[in-house]
């Protein structure tokens, strides 16, 4: 049992420092948007990124419903952070 919460203890650290990674480049975006007078939230984009993942990942674990309500959560602090940086 330790040896198996190790393990998830170790995709979190995993998940955690991708996600800090991600919004790290999310905050690029909101500078280059800033720059070229971009809107910040873009629907066509992020259907199309949970299609992506939907293609590539989804399965019995990662289902469809969660793929798209985990990434709903994680855009919509993207974008409340990208908002942030442009106040
Ligand atoms: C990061 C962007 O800004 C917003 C946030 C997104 C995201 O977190 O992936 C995707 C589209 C935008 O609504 C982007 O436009 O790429």
């Amino acid at each position: 049992m330790d040896e198996l919460r190790e393990q998830i203890d170790e995709c979190d650290d995993q998940i955690m420092t991708a996600l800090d990674q991600r919004l790290k480049v999310v905050r690029q975006v909101a500078d280059y948007k800033k720059n070229h007078n971009m809107p910040v939230k873009q629907t066509d984009r992020m259907d199309q990124l949970v299609k992506r993942l939907i293609d590539k990942f989804g399965d019995e674990n990662l289902t469809d419903d969660f793929i798209a309500h985990l990434y709903g959560v994680i855009m919509e602090h993207a974008i409340s952070l990208e908002n942030e940086t442009l106040s």
